[in-house]
């Protein structure tokens, strides 16, 4: 029997589960089994067909990466021509763009990458159309815009959710606050900082042993983690945790009231390509997500340039500045000068390991 086979077997055995009390161990050891199935397609070696694929990745650019995903025709290259001064093919039929195009998005003085993509199809994680590679590219983005059609029904978002899962890729969710530590000898232990309320030593075990994990210090840091969760730790290099936003495109096709309910969902924007709708908002919401600060980096006695600002990631020290100024600036460092909100007094003489603010100002002063 085949992976895909047996993954399949998998999922019909759990669907056709009742949920209880009495089924819950045996539930958790196949999520456990069906994991690490999964896994198994993601390595290079299952077919060829797992990663990004020859000539199909766009180099990364920019300070951050955002991928469109979505069905075919919803208007992901329609998007990116609207907001970078790249052309991708946008046309009334389905499988218009075959690849990858990148373009830059210019906002807040960052460079924001967007990649358009094919679109993807149920089953796509499985192998049908470009969907395995489509999903590689997104795993190495900063941010996932979901492209919907507001037109079509309610079950786009969630088929698309379930393909991203299955592929490991986990949308707005933050990694567990799990320790898994292997270890040689000792058996599998497991302690808590609180009673989990859905995980226990004996179920913890069995799902290590499936692994051939025999020997492992397991500490639970929030007691509502699940057996999902501890699964995924299990499978840790392979799982992404990415934010995603949901876009709505084309809500000059829908009523007023319907736009208005799809824009009350979490995470979502929406817009219309075609009318030149709501394109601004979701600038603006890219940016909030993607949690970028911007700095003003100048000289000795010299103004900072306020029209060209250096872009971090949210929760940089000087060091990070540094490394982005260049690869040795670190070892030259001797200290930097702070104007702005992180600063407690104008300036203030910081080390490497001072955090940095949205517009601070910086000064490194070399040895
Ligand atoms: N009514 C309406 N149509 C739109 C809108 N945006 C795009 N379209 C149309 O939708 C169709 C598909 O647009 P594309 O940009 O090619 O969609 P895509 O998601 O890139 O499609 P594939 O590359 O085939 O996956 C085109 O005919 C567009 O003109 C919109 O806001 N409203
Ligand atoms: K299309
Ligand atoms: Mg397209």
């Amino acid at each position: 029997m085949g992976i895909l086979e047996k993954i399949q077997q998998i999922e019909q055995e759990l669907s056709r589960t009742q949920k209880n009390k009495a089924t819950e161990y045996h539930i958790g050891l196949l999520k456990g089994k069906l994991a690490r199935y999964r896994r198994e397609l993601l390595e290079p070696s299952a077919g060829g067909s797992s990663g990004g694929g020859q000539g199909f990745e766009v180099a990364k650019a920019g300070d951050a990466r955002v991928s469109l995903i979505g069905f075919p025709s919803v208007g992901k290259s329609s998007f990116l021509n609207k907001v970078t001064n790249t052309k991708s093919e946008a046309a009334n039929y389905e499988f218009t763009t075959l690849t990858s195009v990148g373009g830059i998005l210019e906002y807040n003085g960052a460079e924001v990458q967007i990649v358009d993509l094919p679109g993807i199809i149920k089953a796509a994680s499985q192998g049908k159309g470009r969907g395995r590679q489509v999903i590689a590219v997104s795993r190495t983005s900063d941010l996932i815009l979901m492209v919907l059609d507001a037109t079509k029904s309610g079950d786009q978002r969630q088929i698309l959710e379930n393909e991203l899962e299955s592929m490991g890729i986990r949308l707005n969710k933050e990694r567990p606050n799990i320790s898994l530590k292997l270890k040689k000898t000792g058996g599998v232990k497991m302690n808590s900082t609180s009673p989990p309320k859905y995980l226990n030593e004996k179920i913890v075990s069995a799902l290590l042993k499936d692994y051939k994990i025999h020997n492992a210090d397991v500490l639970i840091r929030d007691e509502n983690c699940t057996i999902d969760d501890f699964v995924d730790i299990i499978n840790d290099q392979y799982i992404s945790y990415i934010k995603c936003l949901y876009v709505y495109n084309k809500i000059d096709a829908v009523s007023l009231e319907e736009c208005d309910r799809l824009a009350r969902e979490p995470n979502t924007v929406v817009m219309s390509c075609e009318m030149d709708l709501g394109i601004e908002d979701l600038k603006e919401e890219i940016w909030r997500k993607l949690d970028l600060l911007r700095l003003y980096t100048k000289r000795r006695g010299v103004q900072p340039n306020l029209d060209d600002p250096m872009v971090v990631r949210n929760h940089s020290s000087i060091k990070e500045v540094c490394d982005s100024i260049h690869r040795d600036m670190k070892n030259q460092f001797k200290y930097a000068l702070v104007w702005g909100s992180s600063a407690k007094h104008s300036p203030q003489k910081c080390g490497l390991g001072h955090p940095v603010h949205d517009e601070d100002v910086v000064e490194i002063v070399t040895k």
